[in-house]
């Protein structure tokens, strides 16, 4: 599998779909508020770790949670993309097929090959927002090539303050 086209889209005040609400799930919800966007989470439960977060997104108005299990017809036109880290195939399935009717772009977290688009490492700073993206077969990689560009970007806005300070 080859390496995909990054696209950098507006998705501030978007309504986004997220299935599960587990680790997976909640790093992506983390990153998607980044840019804005309006996310609604369907998720069986919530684990005991996520708990803390997941009321913290509740707080910002960003994001409502609908406690239940994932049926088709929580997937409407009205999402401009899906993501779905639910860790169970049956949900995996729906959500593939359902996005597929309505011609929704779908990203399946434990399977690449039913991912429309990669949900990429993201690093922003300095009004940059980069998304980091391998071929889907390393994700330690991406993970490390992520943590590598955060450090740049933290020491050179740590070399600018340096020098406004003393200017
Ligand atoms: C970048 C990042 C963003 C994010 O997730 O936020 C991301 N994966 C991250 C971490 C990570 N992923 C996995 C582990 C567990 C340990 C391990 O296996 O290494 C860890 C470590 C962890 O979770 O800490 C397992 C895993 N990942 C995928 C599969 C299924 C498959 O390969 O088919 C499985 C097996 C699941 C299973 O076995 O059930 C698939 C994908 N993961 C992607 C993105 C997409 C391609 C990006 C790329 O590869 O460049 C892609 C293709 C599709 C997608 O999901 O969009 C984030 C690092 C960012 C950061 O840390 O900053
Ligand atoms: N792509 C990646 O970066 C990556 C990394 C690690 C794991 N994974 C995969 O991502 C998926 C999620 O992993 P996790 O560790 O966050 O799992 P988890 O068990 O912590 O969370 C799963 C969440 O989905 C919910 N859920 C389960 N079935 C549901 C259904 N039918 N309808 C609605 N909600 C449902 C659960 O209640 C829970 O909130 C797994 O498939 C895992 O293999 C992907």
């Amino acid at each position: 599998m080859g390496l995909r086209f990054p696209v950098f889209l507006d998705i501030e005040d978007k309504s986004i779909l997220v299935v599960g609400a587990g680790y997976v799930a909640v790093r992506r919800i983390r990153t998607l508020l980044l840019f804005g966007a309006d996310i609604t989470v369907v998720a069986r439960e919530v684990s005991e770790e996520q708990r803390q977060e997941m009321e913290e997104f509740l707080e910002t108005g960003k994001v409502r949670l609908v406690r239940k299990c994932l049926e088709k017809a929580d997937i409407t036109q009205n999402y401009l993309f899906v993501v779905c880290a639910a860790d169970d195939p049956e949900a995996d399935r729906m959500a593939w097929e359902r996005c597929r009717e309505l011609d929704i772009p779908v990203n399946i977290a434990s399977d690449r090959k039913m991912s429309d688009f990669y949900f990429p490492a993201v690093v922003t700073g300095e009004d940059l927002a980069v998304g980091i993206a391998g071929d889907g077969t390393d994700h330690g990689k991406t993970a490390r090539a992520a943590a590598l560009i955060r450090r740049c970007l933290a020491r050179s806005e740590e070399t600018k303050k340096d020098k406004g300070d003393r200017a």
